[in-house]
């Protein structure tokens, strides 16, 4: 065969693979594409059947700016997100709602991640939403697009398979307190308070903080806490179970200090088993008791014959 014609024909061979190989690569890329797509929405609760427009509140959102979300991801399992506005005492800007459903989404993908501390910057927590933003969208259709928008992202936020810690440091107000509800733990420095001050600003909790709210310390004293728009100082919270522990330190590098010790206790062995572990009990907090039994079936099967199952087998520890 002559060479121009070999050429041709290897040169049309190459040309087809490179096609099937982009292809292949698409089809993936879809894939991987719309199973996240897919996730989230089984995670979120409302969606376009709900009336919720999440471009129209991501776009408003988008035009009041000011602060940052940060995630720092560490190489054992814990990550550390910040909320980072402290001129404003972190309040929530427009900008900062649409980074934590991205910081959230990122979490969402770590497959190595076991725990999660979310702390403020400034040695304080968080004041609730920004009220200049408050005030610009205070119109119905904004005001329903955000409470679904930040309902979403706090609800996947909860359902995380990482254990997560609320660090309060400084105040919790408003927004900020709602979001401390929807970690698994809430830790308190000495002076700190959370408060629910959304009486005094003519509202109820938005951010699914009222609903959270009741199943963490109860009927009765979440209608003490919202109806009086309480102080809840960290003896208080103790005794409500809203706090799990006070810790020794107001200052804040120590503080984290102490907030990675007291979570370390809980992340502490393999991601694949803590994972679970958050699973299991994400799903009994959540579901009726049938569907959180057939779940945990579900969960038990990803662990049982694990690597983590057999070198237990091997070692047989005793648990003395
Ligand atoms: C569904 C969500 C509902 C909500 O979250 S509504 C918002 C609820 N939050 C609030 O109403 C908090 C209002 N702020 C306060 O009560 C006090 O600022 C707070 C947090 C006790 C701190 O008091 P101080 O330590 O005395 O500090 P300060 O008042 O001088 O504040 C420092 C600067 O931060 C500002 N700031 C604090 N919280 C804010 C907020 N949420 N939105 C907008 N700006 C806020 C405050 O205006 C002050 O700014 P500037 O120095 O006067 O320019």
């Amino acid at each position: 065969m002559p060479f121009e014609e070999i050429f041709t024909e290897l040169h049309e061979q190459f040309q087809q693979e490179r096609q099937e190989m982009a292809l292949a690569l698409w089809k993936n890329f879809l894939q991987i594409t719309m199973k996240r797509i897919l996730q989230q929405r089984r995670l979120s609760l409302y969606n376009g059947a709900h009336g919720y427009e999440e471009e129209v509140i991501k776009k408003k959102l988008q035009q009041f700016s000011g602060g940052s979300i940060n995630l720092s991801k560490e190489d054992n399992g814990m990550a550390i997100l910040t909320l980072n506005n402290p001129k404003l005492m972190n309040a929530f800007s427009g900008t900062m709602m649409v980074e934590l459903q991205e910081r959230v989404t990122e979490l969402e993908n770590w497959k190595d991640g076991k725990g999660l501390i979310i702390h403020g910057a400034g040695n304080t927590f968080c004041s609730g939403s920004d009220l200049n933003v408050v005030k610009e969208i205070s119109n119905s259709q904004d005001g329903m697009n955000m409470c679904m928008f930040m309902q979403n992202t706090l609800t996947r936020l909860m359902r995380l398979p990482l254990i997560s810690v609320a660090l309060v440091q400084g105040k919790a107000f408003g927004g900020g307190a709602e979001l401390t509800t929807a970690c698994d733990f809430r830790l308190m420095t000495p002076g700190s308070e959370i408060r629910f001050v959304h009486k005094h600003m003519g509202l109820v909790p938005g951010w699914g903080g009222g609903a959270r709210l009741v199943r963490i310390v109860g009927s009765g004293a979440a209608l003490q806490l919202l109806g009086a728009a309480a102080r809840v100082e960290p003896e208080r919270a103790r005794s409500l179970g809203l706090s799990e522990a006070t810790l020794l330190s107001s200052e804040e590098t120590r503080a984290l200090a102490e907030a990675r010790a007291w979570l370390s206790q809980y992340t502490e062995g393999p991601a694949a088993v803590i994972r679970a572990v958050k699973k299991v009990v994400a799903a009994g907090r959540e579901l009726p008791l049938e569907a959180a039994l057939r779940t945990e079936k579900d969960i038990f099967g990803t662990v049982w014959g694990g690597p983590a199952n057999l070198q237990a087998l091997v070692r047989r520890p005793k648990h003395k």
